[in-house]
């Protein structure tokens, strides 16, 4: 397997950031939140919605969703999970308060952007789908394998080079960088609660080596075992 060039690896120390932020014209700022538990609002209920519904349910979310009628997909979680409500109405002026984040997706300009507003004055994070001038943050397009996330934006230039690089990405990543992250968190654990610090352990190098290829090919006892010898 290939070794990452040196400056992919090192600590970027060494770099200017005024030449590394004149150089970037992405003007978004990626951030994972942790929204476990917190309450969503979510207006709308069409194939959209129920998109950002799925996403936000997987991140542990409370999801409220607000819309007079909604695709069965938001019904059955509905019944199926106490943590989604359904309003079965349209949306009140005001209604944001209350919500840590909104995601608007009724694809009525007024509406979304109404909402938009609603939740901006209010200091809460709020996304109008494909609607940029209304949203403060803007969705990336993404890959999950178990904890492993990946996010691409483009900056708004071109989700569909967004969604393309996602499935690149996944493919390229294979099927179980989940489970690799899994053994590695375990290690990581066991070096932590023996008092030496994470850094003291070569990841990367661990990384160049077999390991990944074990996990992917299924031999996840023999790279269970790998990981024991290497990080005791
Ligand atoms: C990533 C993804 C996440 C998601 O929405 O969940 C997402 N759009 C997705 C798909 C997609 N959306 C569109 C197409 C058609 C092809 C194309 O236009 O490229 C495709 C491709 C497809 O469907 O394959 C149309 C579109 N989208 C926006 C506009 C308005 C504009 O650009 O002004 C228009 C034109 C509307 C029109 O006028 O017709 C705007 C936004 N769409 C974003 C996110 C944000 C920027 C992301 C970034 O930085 O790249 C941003 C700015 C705001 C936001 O919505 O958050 C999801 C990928 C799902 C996946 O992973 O497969
Ligand atoms: N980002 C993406 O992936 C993506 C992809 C396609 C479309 N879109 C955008 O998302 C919008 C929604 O797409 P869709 O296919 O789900 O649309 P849709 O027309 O199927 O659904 C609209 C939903 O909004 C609800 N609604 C209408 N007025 C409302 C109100 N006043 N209050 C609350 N709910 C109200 C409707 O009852 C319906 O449930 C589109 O118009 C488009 O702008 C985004």
């Amino acid at each position: 397997m290939a070794t990452l060039a040196a400056e992919e690896t090192a600590v970027p120390t060494t770099v200017d950031p005024s030449e590394e932020i004149a150089a970037s014209t992405a003007g978004h700022y990626p951030v994972s939140l942790v929204i476990e538990d917190q309450p969503c609002l979510v207006v709308g209920g069409g194939p959209v919605a129920a998109s950002k519904v799925r996403g936000l349910r997987i991140a542990g979310a409370r999801v409220t969703v607000v819309a007079p009628s909604v695709v069965p997909v938001i019904e059955r979680l509905a019944v199926q999970e106490p943590a989604v409500v359904v309003h079965r109405r349209t949306y009140r002026s005001g209604e944001t308060a209350g919500y840590r984040l909104v995601i608007t997706a009724t694809g009525v300009a007024d509406i979304d952007a109404a909402v938009a507003r609603d939740a901006t004055s209010r200091g809460i994070w709020v996304n109008s789908a494909d609607d940029p001038a209304n949203c403060s943050f803007i969705l990336p397009s993404v890959h999950r394998d178990g904890r492993v996330t990946v996010a691409v934006s483009t900056g708004g230039a071109s989700p569909a080079l967004a969604s393309w690089i996602r499935r690149r990405l996944a493919r390229c990543c294979g099927q179980d960088m989940g489970a690799l992250a899994e053994l590695l968190g375990q290690a990581r654990k066991r070096v932590q609660a023996s008092g030496r610090p994470t850094n003291s352990v070569d990841w990367q190098g661990l990384l160049d080596g077999c390991l990944p290829g074990l996990v992917n090919v299924g031999r996840l006892e023999e790279a269970r075992r790998l990981v024991e010898l290497l990080v005791p």
